[in-house]
């Protein structure tokens, strides 16, 4: 099938996708890469932290390291992930999706009390995504996909992380909003994720459709 959103034009596009804890970022966009594909699309799926060196010590310290020290690992690694593969890859023609990005770090290391205007300080030079996707959910909703799934992570076994967590999010999302991201919510509190993933995947297409025009 011919390409909707990227056969005229040589470059990809870069969609990040955060949410709280547990909300179904990474089954939104296992469906999200699916329905592209579907329409021809060069797809490619990663994640924070990356698969390169500093997200595997990242992802190798996130339960012993914590504060500052770890919000300048997770930054690092997002630099280095934007200039060794998302970049490349959206320079020739794919459409990247990154099951976390800057908002997450915005969000996660609050937990270990770093400032917000630190954490966004860090950050300040991070590629900008043509699309930032912010999951939002019923925390209790949430807690309770988290219980059945089970944690990934010290910050989701607080007792009402997931409430302290929605709270972050609307601070990151409005620091993002005010520095001019181009922000996508999708509540997905009731719909089942191809739902969420046929909502992001519609607003790309509309979002090629403008990068055509310009
Ligand atoms: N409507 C829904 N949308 C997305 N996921 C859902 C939905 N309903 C239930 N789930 C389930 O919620 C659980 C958490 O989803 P997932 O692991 O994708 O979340 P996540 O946000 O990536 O979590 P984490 O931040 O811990 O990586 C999964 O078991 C998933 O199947
Ligand atoms: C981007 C980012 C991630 N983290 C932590 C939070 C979790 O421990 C892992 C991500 O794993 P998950 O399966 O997606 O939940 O990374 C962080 O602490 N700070 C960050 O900026």
């Amino acid at each position: 099938m011919k390409s909707q959103l990227s056969s005229d034009q040589r470059r990809g596009l870069f969609v990040s996708i955060d949410g709280p804890s547990g909300a179904g970022k990474t089954t939104i966009v296992r469906h999200l890469a699916q329905t592209l594909i579907a329409q021809g699309e060069q797809v490619h799926v990663t994640a924070e932290p990356s698969g390169g060196p500093i997200g595997k010590l990242a992802s190798e310290l996130t339960e012993t390291v914590t504060g500052h020290a770890l919000a300048c690992l997770y930054a690092a690694d997002r630099y280095h992930h934007v200039e060794h593969e998302i970049k490349p890859l959206v320079a020739s023609g794919h459409v990247v999706l990154s099951d976390r990005y800057l908002a997450s770090g915005l969000v996660v290391q609050r937990f270990d009390n770093v400032d917000l205007g630190f954490l966004w300080q860090l950050n300040e030079d991070v590629e900008v995504p043509d699309l930032t996707v912010i999951l939002e959910a019923d925390p209790n909703v949430v807690a309770e996909r988290l219980e059945a799934r089970g944690p990934h992570n010290r910050f989701q076994v607080t007792p009402g992380s997931s409430h302290t967590e929605a709270a972050y999010y609307k601070d990151a999302q409005e620091h993002l909003v005010a520095a001019g991201f181009n922000v996508l919510t999708v509540d997905c509190t009731k719909r089942a994720a191809e739902q969420s993933a046929a909502i992001i995947a519609s607003e790309l297409r509309a979002l090629a459709g403008l990068a055509r025009v310009r």
